[in-house]
């Protein structure tokens, strides 16, 4: 775990001039992000803006070639996936990402997996420690499943339920590997209003009773407005906007942005 004394007081997650290339397409260009405790902080930009990439490389998933991320103001730039979501930094993804045929409980109780231990033989030895363990987890997936309302759809398999439910079912999965800071991308993407409004009420509860920091890409900007503390507005890579929410999304520079991609489109 990182060493939180030598945290800056304020900012939870800095990048520094981070850029990321795919070939000869630099996807994220230069950008300098502070992200403080406690707040919801707005990944916002029209499609192929950065936005994923820029996740992608706070997590592991596609590391920058350029800069530095620090988490408690510790270097992470160069840490694997699962050694960032053991620093404490969990995610969702843009398109749900389910085990399909298990059951709800247990696709919530894969996120624990960074807390199990690699040898099967060992579990078998210890039968009894591994028992122990078990016992732990499953009760933090109770608790889970408790704070988002999954009671009713426990048992269920999780292709079977509706795409509101799935995507509540990645929320408590990334909540049971008990992180510090969540990243949601797009948890709202092809919802209707009764579904993101039920998701927006869980994520300000999970937010509030866990005491987590987050990073929500999304497009909804009714949501980004209504729940963000402030938003970083991406296009083409580069930061074009930051600040409050309303008065980042209003920036003519943005709106611009939007429209110039709705001309692109046509
Ligand atoms: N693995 C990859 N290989 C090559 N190019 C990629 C890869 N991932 C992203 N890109 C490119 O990088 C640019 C930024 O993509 P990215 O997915 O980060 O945008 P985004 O803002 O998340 O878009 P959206 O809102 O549509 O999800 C795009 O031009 C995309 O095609």
């Amino acid at each position: 775990m990182v060493d939180k004394q030598n945290a800056s007081p304020e900012q939870v997650l800095v990048c520094e001039d981070v850029s990321r290339w795919f070939g000869g397409l630099q996807a994220v260009k230069s950008i300098s992000i502070g992200i403080r405790q406690g707040e919801i902080f707005g990944l916002v930009g029209p499609n192929g803006s950065g936005k994923t990439t820029l996740v992608n490389a706070i997590t592991g998933f596609y590391p920058p070639q350029q800069g530095t991320i620090r988490f408690y103001g510790e270097p992470i730039n160069r840490l694997k996936p699962h050694k960032v979501a053991m620093q404490g930094i969990a995610r969702t993804f843009q398109n749900v990402a389910l085990f399909k045929g298990m059951s709800v409980l247990d696709n919530i109780l894969m996120g624990r997996h960074i807390f199990m231990r690699p040898s099967a033989l060992a579990s078998l030895f210890y039968w009894w420690w591994a028992q122990k363990e078990e016992i732990a987890h499953r009760e933090k997936v109770e608790e889970i499943i408790d704070l988002l309302q999954l009671e009713s759809v426990r048992d269920e398999p999780v292709d079977v339920i509706p795409l509101g439910m799935q995507k509540r079912v990645e929320l408590a999965r990334a909540l049971c590997a008990e992180p510090k800071f969540l990243i949601l991308d797009e948890p709202m993407a092809g919802m209707n209003q009764e579904e993101k409004e039920y998701m927006v009420r869980f994520i300000l509860d999970a937010q509030e009773a866990l005491g987590l920091t987050v990073l929500l890409i999304e497009h909804h900007m009714d949501v980004v407005t209504a729940i963000c503390d402030r938003v970083v507005v991406l296009n083409n890579g580069e930061k074009i906007a930051e600040g409050p929410a309303r008065e980042a999304i209003n920036d003519p520079a943005v709106v611009a942005a939007y429209i110039g991609k709705k001309d692109d489109a046509a």
